[in-house]
Protein backbone atom coordinates (compact mmCIF):
# COMPACT_ATOMS: atom_id res chain seq x y z
CA UNK A 1 0.00 0.00 0.00
CA UNK A 2 1.18 3.58 -0.89
CA UNK A 3 -0.14 5.85 1.45
CA UNK A 4 -2.09 9.37 0.16
CA UNK A 5 0.44 12.21 0.51
CA UNK A 6 -1.43 15.19 2.39
CA UNK A 7 0.22 18.00 0.39
CA UNK A 8 -0.32 21.51 2.19
CA UNK A 9 1.91 22.86 0.19
CA UNK A 10 0.12 22.35 -2.61
CA UNK A 11 -3.03 22.91 -0.72
CA UNK A 12 -2.14 26.49 -0.10
CA UNK A 13 -1.00 27.55 -3.74
CA UNK A 14 -3.98 26.50 -5.00
CA UNK A 15 -6.32 28.21 -2.13
CA UNK A 16 -4.08 31.36 -2.68
CA UNK A 17 -5.58 31.60 -6.21
CA UNK A 18 -8.88 31.68 -4.97
CA UNK A 19 -8.12 34.44 -2.18
CA UNK A 20 -6.28 36.72 -5.19
CA UNK A 21 -9.27 36.60 -6.87
CA UNK A 22 -11.43 37.71 -4.17
CA UNK A 23 -9.15 40.32 -2.84
CA UNK A 24 -9.49 41.76 -6.83
CA UNK A 25 -13.30 41.95 -6.70
CA UNK A 26 -12.53 43.62 -3.50
CA UNK A 27 -10.14 46.04 -5.10
CA UNK A 28 -12.49 46.49 -8.35
CA UNK A 29 -15.97 47.18 -6.10
CA UNK A 30 -15.64 50.87 -6.31
CA UNK A 31 -15.59 50.94 -2.32
CA UNK A 32 -11.23 51.20 -2.79
CA UNK A 33 -10.49 49.09 0.57
CA UNK A 34 -9.13 46.09 1.10
CA UNK A 35 -8.53 43.88 3.94
CA UNK A 36 -5.27 44.15 6.15
CA UNK A 37 -3.19 42.11 8.36
CA UNK A 38 -1.63 43.60 10.93
CA UNK A 39 1.51 41.09 12.40
CA UNK A 40 3.21 41.78 15.43
CA UNK A 41 7.05 40.57 16.49
CA UNK A 42 8.14 41.14 19.66
CA UNK A 43 11.89 40.77 20.01
CA UNK A 44 14.74 39.00 17.63
CA UNK A 45 13.88 35.23 17.71
CA UNK A 46 15.50 34.55 14.01
CA UNK A 47 12.61 31.67 13.76
CA UNK A 48 9.64 34.15 14.70
CA UNK A 49 11.28 36.48 12.20
CA UNK A 50 11.48 33.97 9.70
CA UNK A 51 7.49 32.76 10.24
CA UNK A 52 6.39 36.21 10.10
CA UNK A 53 8.09 37.20 7.12
CA UNK A 54 6.68 34.19 5.49
CA UNK A 55 2.97 35.40 6.24
CA UNK A 56 3.94 38.90 5.19
CA UNK A 57 4.88 37.33 1.76
CA UNK A 58 1.99 34.96 1.36
CA UNK A 59 0.12 38.69 1.90
CA UNK A 60 1.78 39.95 -1.05
CA UNK A 61 1.18 36.76 -2.85
CA UNK A 62 -2.82 37.53 -3.06
CA UNK A 63 -2.53 41.17 -3.21
CA UNK A 64 -3.47 42.04 0.63
CA UNK A 65 -2.11 44.38 2.70
CA UNK A 66 0.21 44.13 5.76
CA UNK A 67 1.02 45.89 8.05
CA UNK A 68 4.26 44.93 10.20
CA UNK A 69 4.55 46.07 14.02
CA UNK A 70 8.17 44.86 15.37
CA UNK A 71 9.10 45.71 19.17
CA UNK A 72 12.03 45.19 20.87
CA UNK A 73 12.70 42.50 23.13
CA UNK A 74 12.04 44.64 26.42
CA UNK A 75 8.63 45.14 25.71
CA UNK A 76 6.12 44.99 28.62
CA UNK A 77 3.40 43.49 28.66
CA UNK A 78 1.37 46.82 29.05
CA UNK A 79 3.25 48.51 26.00
CA UNK A 80 2.20 45.28 23.92
CA UNK A 81 -1.64 45.48 24.94
CA UNK A 82 -0.82 49.68 24.50
CA UNK A 83 -0.44 48.74 20.81
CA UNK A 84 -3.02 45.70 20.65
CA UNK A 85 -5.10 48.22 21.83
CA UNK A 86 -4.09 50.62 18.87
CA UNK A 87 -4.29 48.19 16.29
CA UNK A 88 -8.42 46.75 17.57
CA UNK A 89 -9.47 50.22 17.25
CA UNK A 90 -7.77 50.81 14.31
CA UNK A 91 -11.03 50.81 11.96
CA UNK A 92 -8.53 49.66 8.51
CA UNK A 93 -6.75 46.71 10.34
CA UNK A 94 -8.94 43.64 9.98
CA UNK A 95 -6.93 40.84 11.48
CA UNK A 96 -4.16 40.56 13.94
CA UNK A 97 -1.09 38.05 14.54
CA UNK A 98 0.84 37.96 17.10
CA UNK A 99 3.77 35.60 17.21
CA UNK A 100 4.29 32.83 19.57
CA UNK A 101 6.26 33.05 21.42
CA UNK A 102 6.57 36.81 23.13
CA UNK A 103 9.50 37.03 25.25
CA UNK A 104 9.39 35.82 28.79
CA UNK A 105 8.40 39.24 31.06
CA UNK A 106 5.48 39.13 28.92
CA UNK A 107 1.94 38.09 29.87
CA UNK A 108 1.72 36.48 26.57
CA UNK A 109 -2.31 35.40 27.48
CA UNK A 110 -3.41 38.43 28.36
CA UNK A 111 -2.10 39.89 25.11
CA UNK A 112 -3.39 37.36 23.22
CA UNK A 113 -7.18 37.59 24.97
CA UNK A 114 -6.90 41.72 24.31
CA UNK A 115 -7.19 40.78 20.32
CA UNK A 116 -10.56 41.71 19.43
CA UNK A 117 -12.89 38.85 18.64
CA UNK A 118 -13.43 39.78 15.16
CA UNK A 119 -10.16 40.46 14.46
CA UNK A 120 -8.49 37.16 15.91
CA UNK A 121 -7.83 35.78 12.86
CA UNK A 122 -5.13 33.29 14.34
CA UNK A 123 -7.89 32.17 16.44
CA UNK A 124 -5.80 32.70 20.24
CA UNK A 125 -8.08 34.09 22.11
CA UNK A 126 -10.09 32.25 25.08
CA UNK A 127 -13.14 33.65 23.50
CA UNK A 128 -12.73 32.48 20.46
CA UNK A 129 -11.42 28.90 21.58
CA UNK A 130 -14.99 28.82 24.22
CA UNK A 131 -16.95 29.71 21.09
CA UNK A 132 -15.14 26.97 18.64
CA UNK A 133 -15.35 24.66 21.14
CA UNK A 134 -19.31 25.09 21.45
CA UNK A 135 -20.11 24.92 17.85
CA UNK A 136 -20.36 28.61 17.94
CA UNK A 137 -18.74 31.24 15.46
CA UNK A 138 -15.20 32.06 15.65
CA UNK A 139 -11.92 32.09 13.86
CA UNK A 140 -10.20 28.82 14.02
CA UNK A 141 -6.59 28.81 15.31
CA UNK A 142 -4.21 28.81 12.40
CA UNK A 143 -2.36 25.32 12.57
CA UNK A 144 -5.18 22.99 14.11
CA UNK A 145 -8.10 25.00 11.27
CA UNK A 146 -5.50 24.41 8.75
CA UNK A 147 -5.29 20.58 9.57
CA UNK A 148 -9.06 20.35 9.28
CA UNK A 149 -8.99 22.37 6.24
CA UNK A 150 -6.46 19.35 4.85
CA UNK A 151 -8.60 16.87 6.25
CA UNK A 152 -11.64 18.04 4.39
CA UNK A 153 -9.91 18.79 1.47
CA UNK A 154 -8.26 15.24 0.97
CA UNK A 155 -12.26 14.02 1.52
CA UNK A 156 -10.62 12.11 5.42
CA UNK A 157 -13.41 10.77 7.04
CA UNK A 158 -13.92 11.77 10.72
CA UNK A 159 -17.15 10.89 11.91
CA UNK A 160 -16.53 7.93 14.43
CA UNK A 161 -12.61 7.58 13.49
CA UNK A 162 -10.42 7.61 17.11
CA UNK A 163 -8.44 10.08 16.72
CA UNK A 164 -5.09 10.84 18.99
CA UNK A 165 -3.59 14.35 19.87
CA UNK A 166 0.09 14.07 21.41
CA UNK A 167 0.05 17.36 22.49
CA UNK A 168 -1.56 20.17 24.47
CA UNK A 169 -0.74 23.51 23.94
CA UNK A 170 -3.10 26.16 23.71
CA UNK A 171 -2.52 26.93 20.30
CA UNK A 172 -2.25 23.28 18.48
CA UNK A 173 -3.10 20.62 20.43
CA UNK A 174 -6.12 22.05 22.80
CA UNK A 175 -7.99 23.10 19.69
CA UNK A 176 -6.75 20.02 17.75
CA UNK A 177 -8.81 18.28 20.07
CA UNK A 178 -12.00 20.48 20.41
CA UNK A 179 -11.92 20.98 16.22
CA UNK A 180 -11.85 17.00 15.72
CA UNK A 181 -14.26 16.16 18.37
CA UNK A 182 -16.75 18.87 16.73
CA UNK A 183 -15.94 16.86 13.48
CA UNK A 184 -17.80 13.75 15.59
CA UNK A 185 -14.53 12.18 16.07
CA UNK A 186 -13.62 10.31 19.38
CA UNK A 187 -10.84 12.00 21.03
CA UNK A 188 -7.71 10.85 23.19
CA UNK A 189 -5.33 14.08 24.15
CA UNK A 190 -2.17 12.41 25.27
CA UNK A 191 1.09 14.57 26.13
CA UNK A 192 4.34 14.41 27.06
CA UNK A 193 3.51 12.89 30.56
CA UNK A 194 0.95 10.42 29.61
CA UNK A 195 1.54 6.84 30.86
CA UNK A 196 2.08 4.19 28.10
CA UNK A 197 1.62 6.47 25.52
CA UNK A 198 2.17 3.86 22.59
CA UNK A 199 -0.37 1.91 23.69
CA UNK A 200 -2.65 4.72 23.16
CA UNK A 201 -1.14 5.73 19.77
CA UNK A 202 -1.60 2.14 18.69
CA UNK A 203 -5.67 2.52 18.98
CA UNK A 204 -5.87 5.78 16.87
CA UNK A 205 -7.15 5.84 13.57
CA UNK A 206 -5.72 9.55 13.09
CA UNK A 207 -2.85 10.40 14.44
CA UNK A 208 -2.19 14.31 15.34
CA UNK A 209 1.57 14.75 16.20
CA UNK A 210 1.79 18.11 18.14
CA UNK A 211 4.02 17.40 20.85
CA UNK A 212 6.94 19.92 19.74
CA UNK A 213 9.72 17.27 19.71
CA UNK A 214 11.62 15.82 16.96
CA UNK A 215 10.31 12.38 16.12
CA UNK A 216 8.87 11.62 19.59
CA UNK A 217 6.51 9.97 18.09
CA UNK A 218 7.87 6.81 16.62
CA UNK A 219 6.56 4.62 13.53
CA UNK A 220 6.18 1.57 15.26
CA UNK A 221 3.98 3.23 17.49
CA UNK A 222 1.16 3.90 14.92
CA UNK A 223 -0.78 1.09 13.35
CA UNK A 224 -0.94 0.35 9.46
CA UNK A 225 -4.12 1.90 7.55
CA UNK A 226 -3.94 5.09 9.99
CA UNK A 227 -3.85 8.45 9.25
CA UNK A 228 -0.97 10.65 9.90
CA UNK A 229 -0.89 14.48 10.76
CA UNK A 230 2.83 16.14 11.76
CA UNK A 231 2.23 19.25 12.57
CA UNK A 232 5.98 19.47 13.84
CA UNK A 233 9.13 21.18 12.08
CA UNK A 234 12.48 20.85 13.78
CA UNK A 235 15.96 21.30 12.48
CA UNK A 236 17.08 18.94 9.76
CA UNK A 237 13.59 19.08 8.50
CA UNK A 238 12.22 16.18 10.81
CA UNK A 239 8.61 17.22 12.46
CA UNK A 240 7.26 15.23 15.19
CA UNK A 241 6.72 11.64 13.87
CA UNK A 242 9.19 9.34 12.88
CA UNK A 243 7.52 9.30 9.42
CA UNK A 244 9.70 7.73 6.81
CA UNK A 245 9.18 4.38 7.97
CA UNK A 246 5.81 4.73 7.96
CA UNK A 247 5.00 5.99 3.93
CA UNK A 248 4.07 2.25 2.48
CA UNK A 249 1.70 1.46 5.87
CA UNK A 250 -0.06 4.32 6.60
CA UNK A 251 -3.33 5.34 4.57
CA UNK A 252 -2.44 9.21 4.19
CA UNK A 253 0.45 11.54 6.25
CA UNK A 254 0.99 15.19 5.93
CA UNK A 255 4.93 15.35 4.81
CA UNK A 256 7.65 17.74 6.61
CA UNK A 257 7.89 20.26 5.02
CA UNK A 258 5.42 20.92 2.66
CA UNK A 259 2.38 19.43 4.53
CA UNK A 260 1.05 21.35 8.14
CA UNK A 261 3.13 24.66 7.73
CA UNK A 262 1.77 26.17 4.88
CA UNK A 263 -1.24 25.63 5.83
CA UNK A 264 -1.02 27.67 9.05
CA UNK A 265 -0.31 30.66 7.55
CA UNK A 266 -2.67 29.72 4.33
CA UNK A 267 -5.44 29.66 7.08
CA UNK A 268 -4.68 33.23 8.25
CA UNK A 269 -4.54 34.80 5.62
CA UNK A 270 -7.97 32.84 4.48
CA UNK A 271 -9.42 33.83 8.13
CA UNK A 272 -8.34 37.72 7.15
CA UNK A 273 -9.65 37.68 4.00
CA UNK A 274 -12.82 36.92 5.65
CA UNK A 275 -12.21 38.99 8.21
CA UNK A 276 -11.93 41.66 5.98
CA UNK A 277 -14.92 40.99 3.67
CA UNK A 278 -17.07 41.11 6.58
CA UNK A 279 -15.71 44.76 7.84
CA UNK A 280 -16.07 46.30 4.58
CA UNK A 281 -19.42 44.97 3.57
CA UNK A 282 -20.30 46.64 6.92
CA UNK A 283 -21.52 42.93 8.66
N1 LIG B 1 0.74 33.42 16.69
C1 LIG B 1 1.25 32.26 16.25
N2 LIG B 1 2.49 31.90 16.58
C2 LIG B 1 2.96 30.71 16.14
C3 LIG B 1 2.19 29.88 15.30
C4 LIG B 1 0.88 30.29 14.97
O1 LIG B 1 0.12 29.59 14.26
N3 LIG B 1 0.44 31.49 15.45
N4 LIG B 1 2.73 28.71 14.76
C5 LIG B 1 4.15 28.43 14.91
C6 LIG B 1 5.04 28.88 13.82
N5 LIG B 1 4.45 29.13 12.50
C7 LIG B 1 3.68 30.21 12.36
O2 LIG B 1 3.70 31.16 13.09
C8 LIG B 1 4.83 28.36 11.35
C9 LIG B 1 5.76 27.35 11.42
C10 LIG B 1 6.15 26.66 10.25
C11 LIG B 1 5.61 27.01 9.03
C12 LIG B 1 6.03 26.37 7.76
O3 LIG B 1 5.47 26.65 6.73
N6 LIG B 1 7.04 25.51 7.78
C13 LIG B 1 7.52 24.92 6.55
C14 LIG B 1 8.99 24.69 6.66
C15 LIG B 1 9.75 25.93 7.07
C16 LIG B 1 10.46 26.63 5.97
O4 LIG B 1 10.19 26.39 4.78
O5 LIG B 1 11.31 27.47 6.32
C17 LIG B 1 6.81 23.59 6.30
O6 LIG B 1 6.39 22.95 7.28
O7 LIG B 1 6.68 23.24 5.14
C18 LIG B 1 4.68 28.01 8.98
C19 LIG B 1 4.29 28.67 10.13
C20 LIG B 1 4.70 29.03 16.19
N7 LIG B 1 4.22 30.33 16.45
Amino acid sequence: MSALLLDGKALAAKTEQELSARISELKSDGKGQTPILATILVGDDPASATYVRMKGNACERIGMESVKVEMPTETTTEQLLAKIDELNNNPNVHGILLQHPVPEQIDERACFDAIALQKDVDGVTCLGFGRMSMGEKAYGCATPKGIMRILEAYDIELAGKHAVVVGRSPILGKPMAMMLLGANATVTICHSRTKNLADHIRQADIVVGAVGRPEFIKADWIKDGAVVIDAGYHPGGVGDIELAPLVERVAAYTPVPGGVGPMTINTLIYQTVDSGEKAIAGK
